[in-house]
C-alpha cells in the first residue's frame, strides 16, 4: 500500500463565481474516487484519487476519511503529515482550520481541532501503562525564513538534522498539550500571532506555508516510541503571471513557485523507480522541514483543494495534475521506537535501523554507482546488518572495516590457492619423471 493518500476537494461555488457562470462547475462525479474534469478548452479528463470530496462535503468525512488513520498511526509511533494544496481561495484553510479554531460549531470544525481531539481521544483508550507527552510548534516559512508563531523574535529558525533524531527545526518553541482545550488556545494564539506578522511585513497569508507540528511521545518501562505529525497549509499555488504581480509581490510569488516546484519535484523523485536516486529534499525549507513526513517514516495525506467554476478551471487543472503526480510515492510505514532516547527540546523523531541503512546507501550513493549500491543493500540485507544510527562515519568506517576483511580473507584464499597450485605442478613433475622412466 502507497503511504501518501491524495484526495481532492471541491469547495462550494463562491457569490463571484456564482455571478460570473451561474451554477455552472467544471467537474462531474462518477464515483466517490473519480470525476471528469472540463478544462478551458471544454476538453474532459478522467481524474481517480483516493477519495473524491464533491461540494457539500461534511468536514468530519473529510476528516474521519483523510485524517484520522493517520491520528491514530502517530499515537502508535509512526509519523504523519497532512498537507492542503490549491490556489488562493480553494478552500486550504477552511479545510485545515474550520471558520476558526476555538468556539467553531461542531459541523464547520476543520482538521486542526479534530485532530487536537483524536490525538487526545485515541491516548485515552490506549494502554494505561503508557505515559504520553505531547509538544506542538507552529511555524511559517516566508520568503525561505522560517518563523516562529510562537514567538515573533525568532524569525530566522534554521532546520537541522541529528543523527539521532533526524529532521528538526532548531530552537523553535515547543508548547507541551494536556489536554484539547489547552491545545486550541496555543493554536488559535499562533494563528493570532501570524496576523500580526502579517500586517508587520505587509504580507497576506496565502503567501506564506503554515506548518503545524505536533510531537508526541510514549513511555512504557525502559521503551520510548516518538510520532510527529505535521499538518502543512500551503501557499496558495497560483501562477505569477496569473498574479498581475511585480516587485516584492512577485518575489513572493516566485519563491512560493519554486518551493512547490521543489515539493513536486521531490514527489516526482519518491515515485521513480530505481534506488539511490538523488531525492532533492534540501531545494526548499519546505522539502527540508517534510523529509522524513514524505520519503521515511510516515503516513501522508494531500488534500488537493480547487475551486468547481469554470473561471478557475486552469488553476484546478493544475492542483490536480499535481495531486495526480503525487499518487506515484510508494514507501511503507514502519514504527519508530528508540529506547532510552530523550528527544526533549528537538522537534523531530530518532531513525529506526531501516532509515540508518537508507540514510548510509543515499551517503554512499553520492561516491558510488547506483547498481553498487543497490547491491550492497541486497548484502546488509542478507546479512542481516544493521548500523548504529548515531554515526554515519562510525558506519561508514564499520563498512571500510567489513570490506578489508573481505579483501584480506580473499588475499589469504588465493595464496592458499597458490600453494596448492605450486604442490600440483611439483606432484605432476614427479609423475612426468616417473613416466618417463617407465
Ligand atoms: N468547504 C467549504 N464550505 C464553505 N465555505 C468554504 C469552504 N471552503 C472554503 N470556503 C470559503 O471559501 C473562501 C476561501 O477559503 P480559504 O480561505 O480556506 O481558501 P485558501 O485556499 O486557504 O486561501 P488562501 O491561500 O488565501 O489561504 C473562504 O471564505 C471560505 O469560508
Amino acid at each position: 500500500m502507497p503511504n501518501i493518500r491524495v484526495s481532492a476537494l471541491f469547495r462550494p461555488l463562491s457569490l463571484k463565481e456564482k455571478f460570473e457562470h451561474g451554477d455552472s462547475v467544471s467537474i462531474r462525479a462518477i464515483d466517490t474516487e473519480s470525476f471528469i474534469f472540463k478544462d478551458e478548452k471544454e476538453e474532459e479528463i478522467k481524474f481517480h484519487f483516493d477519495r473524491v470530496f464533491f461540494q457539500g462535503s461534511q468536514q468530519a468525512d473529510i476528516y474521519e476519511l483523510l485524517a484520522l488513520p493517520i491520528v491514530k498511526g502517530v499515537v502508535d509511533g509512526v509519523n504523519g503529515a497532512i498537507i492542503t494544496y490549491g490556489q488562493t481561495g480553494a478552500g486550504k484553510t477552511y479545510s485545515m482550520e474550520g471558520p476558526g479554531i476555538i468556539g467553531c460549531n461542531e459541523e464547520q470544525k476543520g482538521l486542526l481541532p479534530r485532530v487536537v481531539d483524536g490525538l487526545f481521544n485515541a491516548i485515552k483508550l490506549s494502554d494505561d501503562m503508557t505515559r504520553y507527552t505531547i509538544k506542538l510548534s507552529m511555524v511559517e516559512i516566508y520568503l525561505e525564513r522560517v518563523r516562529d508563531l510562537f514567538d515573533l523574535s525568532k524569525d530566522n529558525l534554521q532546520i537541522k538534522e541529528s543523527k539521532v533524531h533526524g529532521i528538526f527545526v532548531s530552537g523553535v518553541t515547543e508548547i507541551s498539550i494536556s489536554d484539547s482545550a489547552e491545545a486550541l488556545r496555543s493554536l488559535s494564539s499562533g494563528i493570532a500571532n501570524r496576523a500580526v506578522g502579517e500586517t508587520q511585513m505587509n504580507m497576506a497569508s496565502s503567501r506564506s506555508h503554515c506548518i503545524y507540528i505536533f510531537l508526541i511521545q510514549q513511555e512504557l518501562k525502559n521503551e520510548k516510541r516518538y510520532g510527529k505529525l505535521i499538518l502543512v497549509d500551503l501557499a496558495g499555488s497560483e501562477k505569477a503571471e496569473r498574479t498581475g504581480a511585480e516587485g516584492r509581490v512577485l518575489e513572493e510569488a516566485k519563491t512560493i513557485n519554486k518551493s512547490l516546484s521543489a515539493l513536486g519535484n521531490v514527489i516526482n523523485a519518491l515515485g521513480s523507480p530505481g534506488k539511490g536516486n538523488h531525492i532533492p529534499y534540501r531545494d526548499s525549507k519546505l522539502t527540508r522541514i517534510l523529509q522524513d513526513a514524505l520519503g521515511g517514516n510516515s503516513q501522508t495525506a494531500l488534500l488537493c483543494c480547487c475551486s468547481p467554476s469554470p473561471s478557475n478551471a486552469s488553476e484546478s487543472l493544475s492542483t490536480l495534475r499535481f495531486g495526480a503526480r503525487a499518487k506515484h510515492i510508494k514507501a511503507l510505514p514502519h514504527v519508530s521506537l528508540k529506547e532510552d532516547e530523550d528527544t526533549s527540546g528537538l522537534g523531530a523523531l530518532p531513525l529506526t535501523k531501516n532509515e540508518s541503512c537508507e540514510r548510509i546507501l543515499e551517503k554512499l550513493s553520492q561516491k558510488m554507482k547506483a547498481e553498487d549500491v543497490e547491491l550492497l543493500e541486497q548484502l546488509f540485507i542478507l546479512e542481516g546488518i544493521f548500523f548504529d544510527p548515531n554515526s554515519v562515519e562510525e558506519v561508514e568506517s564499520a563498512y571500510d572495516d567489513m570490506t578489508s576483511r573481505t579483501i584480506s580473507t580473499l588475499h589469504k584464499a588465493v595464496e592458499e590457492l597458490s600453494k596448492t597450485v605450486d604442490e600440483l605442478k611439483k606432484e605432476n613433475q614427479v609423475l612426468k619423471g616417473l613416466i618417463r622412466s617407465c
